[in-house]
């Protein structure tokens, strides 16, 4: 009797109600219903004990972009509490990404404080003038916390917001290859850089060389990724400079590829000839993002870097000729403002101007690293050094794996009893051959079974050790115990990057030049 009584005064409550409002609407015209609507909405708000923040997805006419930040950022939570979600693949990227679905709401929590999230979408209700085109419908999230929680996490909690937005941006993304190849010239937005999806499949596992140096290499990368605090607490900014040399072939490229699929980094792809000058290349520098590797590939190829801006001497420097003369007269490098110089370059990494983002890596690969200014290699500047050697055998058992799945301990604990392995260890260390040489022998062997690959291989590598030892011993200085000491001192130099060993490089830099002169001096009076 008490649950008919209470729902027949519900009932004739709601008819008052709804009579109420007619009245209200026909009696009270639009305007003066909106002012009230207004006040009695300040009434509540100033009793309520929650205050709320809407996100729209446009802002006047630009785009909000905290609204998809919040989108991302729900998307992690959404997955797992939401009975009903929204799904999307962005451009460019293998993942797809969960979203709240409209007018759906969630509940999260930000150090120990509960934040509660609303999807509104609305129909845009007139279409009013705008430059731009607006979709029809209105959304915006509206973020729901306590009035008192307010000061405690606000600021903060829309910071967490965008890095992890950030995060799983870049977790969802492909990688991105950057260039610069457009001479200088900027697209629509102003952009000097062009990408593509970087798909580059080498990774560390791939990547033959020797395990150890590797392990340093990951340790390095890994250190550095991780070292916010510690960059923050030194003072110091926050990049890591890597040197790669070595032969053609020798996975300097792969070793690059494998660091971005490491870390998750885009590559930006610095193509030096393109660079007009010094402030294009800082104007460069300035739109590259953080959390990326700058790639300088062929350093010594790419201008002539061998002087610090040395004033200019006119009769010693005849002014260039042609545009080549500019890139190839050191002297003119460094007197030109059309060019880039090597204190551009060393400015490039190392200046004020190098800090803008952070966590960057810059990557160097030369073929020769005689002939880079030591200026370019002190520590500080390019803090490890790597040098990628000719296939090694412990190399060769990746590449082994890589191309024909014959696996690490199936060489290793086969190498007592099997003359084979043991005679194509000794062949690869004598042969001098790049793993890019080895991958194309195995690549093609890959048809015949495990056995016979290997016999292919080991023939290869016996020609080629015997190549060698033919050529060697025409070249006789090249075989030489100086030879080998002098290049043994050298990569002691480069390995262990000190500032001292700016001029231990230097040094042999000079004594190879030297050597290289006398040498030439020697073929001349031969001659004659
Ligand atoms: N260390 C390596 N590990 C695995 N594969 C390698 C390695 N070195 C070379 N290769 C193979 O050889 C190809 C060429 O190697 P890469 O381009 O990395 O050499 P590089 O040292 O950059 O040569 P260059 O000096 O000519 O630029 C790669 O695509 C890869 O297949
Ligand atoms: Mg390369």
């Amino acid at each position: 009797m008490k649950e008919v009584w209470t729902f027949g005064s519900v009932a004739s409550l709601l008819g008052a109600l709804a009579f109420f409002q007619s009245v209200l609407h026909s009696v009270l015209p639009h305007e003066l219903r909106h002012v009230v609507a207004k006040f009695f909405q300040r009434i509540f708000n100033n009793f309520s004990a929650y205050c709320y923040f809407d996100i729209t997805e446009i802002d006047g006419v630009s785009t909000n972009e905290l609204y998809g930040a919040v989108q991302l950022y729900l998307s992690s939570s959404a997955s797992v509490s939401a009975s009903r979600l929204s799904l999307s693949r962005p451009v460019n990227s293998s993942n797809f990404t969960f979203g709240l679905s409209n007018n759906d709401r969630l509940v999260d929590s930000y150090a120990g404080i509960t934040a509660i999230w609303e999807h509104v979408v609305t129909q845009r209700s007139s279409p009013s003038f705008s430059w731009r085109s607006l979709p029809d419908e209105k959304r915006s999230f509206t973020l729901r916390i306590r009035k008192k929680d307010k000061p405690l996490i606000l600021p903060r909690y829309l910071d967490h917001i965008m890095e992890v937005a950030a995060d799983i941006r870049r977790r969802n993304q492909d990688r991105l290859l950057y260039t610069n190849s457009r001479c200088g010239s900027m697209d629509a937005r102003g952009y000097p850089w062009e990408s593509v999806p970087f798909k580059h499949p080498s990774t560390f596992d791939t990547l033959a060389m020797d395990p150890i140096r590797k392990k340093d290499i990951i340790a390095d990368l890994r250190k550095f990724a991780a070292g916010k605090s510690f960059y923050q607490k030194t003072g110091r900014a926050w990049k890591r400079g890597y040197l790669l040399y070595g032969p053609p072939g020798t996975g300097k490229s792969s070793m690059i590829a494998a660091m971005a699929n490491f870390l998750g980094y885009d590559i930006y792809d610095l193509e030096l000839t393109e660079v007009q000058t010094n402030s294009e290349l800082r104007k460069l520098l300035m739109k590259t993002t953080s959390k990326s590797i700058i790639v300088i590939e062929d350093i010594d190829c790419s201008v002539s870097l061998t002087t610090r801006g040395s004033l200019p001497n006119p009769a010693a420097n005849p002014p260039p000729h042609s545009m080549d003369d500019i890139f190839t007269s050191p002297a003119s490098a460094a007197v030109s403002t059309k060019s880039v110089t090597l204190s551009g370059l060393l400015n490039f990494t190392d200046g004020l101007w190098s800090c803008c983002g952070s966590e960057k890596i810059f990557v160097f690969t030369t073929n020769h690293v005689e002939k880079l200014d030591p200026a370019l290699l002190r520590s500080g500047r390019m803090d490890m050094h790597i040098h990628m050697s000719y296939c090694s055998f412990p190399a060769l058992k990746i590449l082994m794996w890589n191309y024909l799945g014959i696996s690490e301990d199936e060489l290793e604990n086969g190498k007592e009893n099997d003359i084979l392995i043991r005679e194509l260890e000794a062949a690869v260390e004598a042969a001098e051959i790049t793993p890019a040489d080895v991958s194309e022998v195995l690549i093609k062997s890959r048809r015949f079974e495990k056995r016979k690959a290997m016999e292919e291989l080991l023939n290869v590598l016996k020609g080629k050790a015997a190549g060698r030892r033919c050529g060697g011993a025409a070249g006789a200085s090249l075989g030489s115990k100086e030879a080998e000491e002098e290049e043994e001192q050298e990569k002691r130099a480069l390995d262990s990057p000190k500032e001292e060993n700016s001029e231990d490089f230097a040094q042999i830099c000079d004594k190879k030049q030297g050597k290289k002169t006398e040498l030439e001096g020697q073929t001349l009076e031969k001659e004659e």
